[in-house]
């Protein structure tokens, strides 16, 4: 490799290690890195191993042998690890568990966005006390201001995503490397947080991790390719543009292309789990009440309306896609169904034609029948459970805990899912911090589906996923008997629904059939 002296970073040889892993020997990639940044290039890394280069290129992980991976255009008094941030998205911010977000004791134990956004920064990378033109310059960039003291656990996931990325840029890192920069964010904010990362002066410089169905912002002049062997293309934009059209064509045509997924048989068993499903009783007049009701619903917060007057009938086995910018009301409205929003005992919300009240009806009750899965749940899914504990733990409602009395009909069934994606032994025995993002997805929509729920809400349940996975989900859900609610800001992360409900602000909402 030429000796350029300014390069950015550099593995020559270099095989990666995660020492905290059991498996210490193990390296992370089959071959040794070869690969180098230039100051002036703008590199995007896909594939399906993007998260281990993207940590290896934000010096974690160990690097053997121990000049294998250099950061020349660093002083040699800075420590790698001291003057880069590594940002990743995997939801909203976490915390203890999926209701807090909306309770309302919260301003003893919480923190503004703004304190948020600042955390630490006293003791900021370079120890700099913290430079407040930056701050309001970076609030503004990112349209954050007006939620400075909002409390930050109640940001909108698109919100809070935006906050991560303020709160890492205040920090003046030299080098920015962000994994999925774009995921849960609409069009508007998308766009927004694009502009802002290529108007970064040079330092930061930035390295971003798309997924291959991403659109490549056009400010990207490079792109890696990574799997498990290592890096398997690399080159300028242009360069690897048809290998990535063959790519994006592969995993479009999933299925009609069978290697390492589901066989026809094993597809044939999920169906049968799912004629297994009960279906609704008419009333005695032979009509079907709605699975669910909203009449004249509203919620705000300290005031600010955020849902007003809101009606919306929702009938058995009907599949919708619930549309609207960040911060329209979207997980509001999920949380309502799900009764983890205080204002759920709301007589004007009903289910199978029952308004709901306290004492009559329990949050156990009502998710008896309902399946979710969303970035609120994602981030507080505790990291040592199996995907087949994870799968599993959807047979009890509000529960983490691995239920140790399955039946053999429920064992069979997690069986059948695991198998109609392919998910091999070994993987299913693996704890949920080892699986890639997209694995852990996906147990979590498994877990969702597992117990045929009559309704079941995919809140971004699919955005994370590879292509090939959200297909083989689609797949599943257009035999799904049940309703489906699902959020998502792109259309092909999104099953096929038959209506959609979009919330433009409150008050204005448009429901209609896709
Ligand atoms: N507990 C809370 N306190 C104050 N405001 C809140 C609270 N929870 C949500 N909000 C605000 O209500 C609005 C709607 O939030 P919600 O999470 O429902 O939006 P969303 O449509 O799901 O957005 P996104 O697409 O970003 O996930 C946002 O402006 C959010 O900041």
């Amino acid at each position: 490799m030429a000796a350029v002296t300014n390069q950015l970073i550099r593995f020559e040889g270099a095989t990666l290690k995660n020492f905290l892993s059991v498996k210490d020997s193990v390296s992370l990639f089959k071959t040794p890195l070869n690969f180098q940044i230039l100051p002036n290039e703008k590199w995007a890394i896909l594939g399906p191993e993007k998260s281990t280069l993207l940590k290896a290129i934000a010096s974690k992980y160990i690097a053997e042998p121990p000049l294998s991976r250099t950061y020349p255009f660093l002083h040699q008094t800075q420590w790698p690890s001291e003057v880069i941030q590594f940002l990743e998205f995997k939801g909203v911010l976490p915390t203890a568990h999926l209701a807090a977000r909306y309770e309302f004791f919260k301003d003893e134990f919480d923190q503004t966005t703004r304190n948020f956004v600042l955390g630490h920064s006293m003791n900021n990378l370079h120890s700099k006390p913290i430079d407040y033109e930056l701050v309001e310059r970076v609030f503004e960039q990112l349209q954050l201001s007006g939620l400075e003291d909002r409390w930050a656990l109640g940001l909108s996931n698109g919100q809070s995503r935006r906050a991560r990325l303020a709160k890492a840029l205040i920090k003046e890192p030299k080098l920015l490397v962000v994994d999925d920069p774009f995921l849960g964010l609409d069009p508007e904010a998308s766009e927004l947080v694009s502009g802002v990362l290529k108007d970064l002066p040079p330092h930061p410089h930035v390295v971003l991790g798309l997924r291959y169905q991403d659109e490549i912002p056009k400010w990207i002049t490079h792109l890696a390719f990574v799997d498990k062997t290592g890096i398997i293309n690399q080159g300028t934009c242009e360069e690897l543009s048809s290998v990535l059209e063959q790519v994006r064509d592969r995993a479009h045509h999933w299925n009609n292309n069978n290697t390492n997924t589901a066989s026809k048989t094993q597809r044939q068993s999920v169906e049968k789990i799912i004629q297994t499903f009960k279906p609704p009783h008419p009333d005695a007049t032979g009509n079907l009440t709605p699975l669910l009701q909203f009449k004249n619903v509203s919620v705000s917060y300290r005031g600010a309306p955020v849902i007003t007057d809101l009606s919306w009938e929702v009938q058995h086995g009907s599949k919708w896609h619930v549309q609207g910018n960040n911060g329209a009301g979207k997980s509001t409205l999920l949380s309502l169904i799900t009764a983890d929003h205080p204002q759920s005992w709301n007589s004007s919300i009903e289910m199978y034609g029952e308004p709901r009240r306290t004492g009559k009806h329990s949050f156990f009750g009502i998710n008896e029948s309902i399946g979710f899965s969303s970035p609120e749940l994602h981030s507080i899914f505790p990291n040592s459970r199996t995907f087949y504990e994870t799968v599993a733990t959807g047979f009890i409602v509000g529960s983490f805990i691995t239920p140790t009395d399955l039946t053999n009909v429920e064992k069979q069934r997690i069986q059948t899912y695991l198998e109609s994606f392919g998910i091999t032994a070994e993987q299913a025995q693996t704890p949920f911090r080892e699986l890639s993002i997209s694995d852990q997805k996906l147990a979590l929509f498994i877990r969702a589906i597992i117990k045929n729920p009559d309704l079941l809400i995919l809140d971004e349940a699919l955005s994370v996923m590879e292509q090939a996975r959200i297909e083989q989900c689609k797949e599943i859900l257009k035999g799904f008997p049940g309703a489906v609610l699902a959020i998502g800001h792109i259309e092909q992360e999104v099953p096929q629904c038959d209506h959609f409900i979009k919330l433009i602000r409150p008050g204005e909402y448009i429901i209609g059939d896709k």
